[in-house]
């Protein structure tokens, strides 16, 4: 028989849980059992006290047989609370390390899944996932383990003592219960929709408040703020009724479900009469009557909490429904690269790539850089500038090859690839932490020299917290210049053989723009640079110009590609005009 280790079983099984926790769940049956099997005790000792009372006042028995019992009574409960303290304990324990578990996984599922995959959902539902249905099937899975103790041990044992006193009596006045659970399987449809239109809400009121918080400032500017507010008052009131319907199918059942199960009582009273008045099916004594009904209504309790226990697990199901998709196994990539040799070198041959539905992008696109060049990469709006950088991060499927010292970047992993490739974004993408931990993201790093080549340092040296200064969601307490040098200090700082700068520069002004790029020289000497722009100020200086046009590239060195390129040509001889202009202003 194979044997499956921890690290092979799927998270996106429940029973992967369960076993995960066998240890604790050891626990719970022991305790469980010894709780549940003792409360069994209760009706008998009251049975047996009543039994005593009787004595002692007939004057058979004395005072002190009395107490002796309700001592040993004492004692038996002890032990049954102890026993389910630690029930408590241990079940509580297993919510909690499987809510860890899960919420381990799904983050993993978030942080190394294909962005794609994960982009099918809107952000508020992952969140709602994330946190919410996770809780909710953790909260199930106790539910369901409590019960399993607390109603069918105890209502095994119960019938157990019931069918002992009297069999017949028994199987009729308990016919009741199962109608109970018929009852709440029956239910299982409107239970399970109103559970899922709940959960539905709550993601859309989530993604809502993420879309109103984020952004704010556009909502106030266009003068949208009320109809926004409005829009999540509505959805508000969606969530507060879908709450109320889905908690009414699941408790408002309860009382009803109490009634059928306790119908039997009807049976227990007449022919338990019957039985103490030896005209029954069994001859019992007026400690057996009592007993017997204490037990039968107990049983009938708990019986109609296994049909509400069945509702409760019904609704769990529905959030582990919504988390499973996300609870795949997840391996996190191997980062060790195959070695290669010589300098940095880029080789695009035949690159073909296209956005789906949509014509292609790129067709047959074939062109090869080399270690110490700084490449400018232009072309008219929308031509495909900062999808050719996503293509080198390995974001997006090509045909044809993409190769960087010989590697080709669909066969490498993200991992492998982030040592490849340096990128900054069109967006800065800073984290609402200090500056130094811009750069450093977690690592051992010197941030001044990163800052002093992206022309920051001096700036930051003024802040009154320096490198400490916290910088706010998306870096809003900088000026958009200082946000796009914090970024591309942050790229700098990990020296790999290619990067990718898309637009770095968009926001820094023309002699601040020089100085970077007089430093960037320097310290691409051994890299590839390549420097996506609309801004072809500096063109002149790269080694090369990559011309991007209907699906087509061109490469030449700056002043091939002025002399052949008419569209290129007319560009730098635009800008290079209104550059005159404004400095003649
Ligand atoms: N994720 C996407 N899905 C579908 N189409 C996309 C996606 N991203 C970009 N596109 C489309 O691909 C084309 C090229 O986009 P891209 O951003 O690469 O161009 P660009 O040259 O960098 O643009 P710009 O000149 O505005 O900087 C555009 O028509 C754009 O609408």
């Amino acid at each position: 028989m194979i044997r499956k280790s921890n690290r092979e079983r799927r998270p996106d099984r429940l029973s992967t849980y369960f076993y995960q926790e066998r240890r604790v769940l050891a626990g719970i049956t022991l305790t469980g059992i010894l709780y549940n099997a003792g409360l069994t005790a209760g009706p008998y000792f009251e049975g047996q006290l009543t039994l005593c009372l009787m004595a002692v006042l007939a004057g058979e028995k004395s005072g002190i047989d009395m107490i002796k019992l309700g001592g040993v009574y004492l004692i038996v409960i002890l032990i049954v609370q102890g026993a389910r303290c630690l029930k408590r304990f241990g079940v509580r324990r297993f919510a909690n390390d499987t809510a860890r578990s899960m919420r381990r996984v799904l983050y993993r599922n978030l942080v190394y899944q294909n962005p794609a995959v994960l982009s099918a959902d809107e952000a508020g539902s992952l969140m709602t996932k994330a946190i919410s249905d996770v809780d909710a099937c953790a909260e199930g899975m106790r539910k369901f383990t409590t019960e399993v103790f607390d109603t069918g041990v105890v209502m095994i044992a119960y019938l157990g003592m019931l069918m002992a006193y009297d069999l017949r009596l028994t199987l009729l006045a308990c016919v009741f219960a199962p109608l109970a659970a018929l009852l709440a399987q029956k239910l299982k449809h409107p239970i399970t929709r109103s559970a899922a239109a709940y959960k539905n809400s709550v993601s859309q009121l989530n993604t809502m408040t993420l879309d109103r918080v984020s952004n704010a400032l556009t909502y106030r500017v266009f003068g949208c703020e009320n109809q926004r507010d409005q829009a999540l008052g509505d959805q508000l009131a969606v969530v507060e009724k879908n709450a109320v319907v889905s908690s009414a199918w699941e408790n408002a059942m309860q009382p009803l479900y109490n009634i059928i199960a306790m119908a039997g009582v009807v049976f227990v009273l007449l022919r338990g009469v019957q039985n103490v008045s030896d005209t029954g099916w069994a001859a019992w004594d007026l400690a057996a009557f009592t007993t017997y009904l204490n037990c039968f209504s107990r049983l009938a309790l708990k019986s109609s909490h296994a049909a509400k226990l069945f509702n409760a697990v019904q609704k769990a199901k529905v959030s582990w429904q919504r988390i499973q998709p996300q609870l795949q196994p997840v391996k996190i990539p191997d980062s060790t690269l195959p070695p290669t040799a010589g300098p940095a070198e880029l080789k695009v041959e035949d690159l073909s790539f296209a956005y789906p539905h949509q014509p292609p992008l790129f067709e047959h696109v074939s062109f090869q850089v080399h270690a110490g060049q700084i490449i400018g990469i232009t072309g008219p709006l929308a031509c495909g500038k900062s999808t050719l950088g996503r293509l080198l991060l390995g974001e997006l499927p090509y045909t044809g090859s993409l190769r960087i010292n010989g590697l080709e970047i669909a066969q490498l992993n993200s991992a492998q690839i982030s040592h490849l490739v340096g990128y900054l974004g069109h967006a800065p993408q800073l984290l609402s932490d200090t500056i130094e931990e811009n750069i450093q993201l977690g690592e051992d790093l010197d941030c001044a020299p990163w800052l002093k080549l992206t022309a920051l340092k001096e700036e930051v040296v003024a802040m009154p917290e320096g490198l400490k200064t916290q910088i706010g969601a998306q870096g809003t307490r900088l000026s958009g210049g200082q946000q796009a040098r914090l970024a591309l200090a942050r790229t700098l700082a990990r020296p790999r053989p290619v990067w990718v700068l898309d637009d770095p520069f968009s926001a820094v002004d023309p002699a601040t723009e020089d100085e970077i790029l007089r430093n960037l020289r320097v310290l691409g000497k051994d890299r590839i640079i390549l420097l996506i722009s609309h801004r072809l100020t500096h063109f002149a200086q790269f080694d090369q110009v990559l011309w991007l046009e209907n699906g087509t590239a061109r490469i030449a060195d700056p002043a091939t590609m002025m002399a052949e390129n008419p569209a290129y040509a007319r560009l730098v001889k635009t800008q290079q005009k209104k550059a005159g202009d404004d400095d003649e202003k």
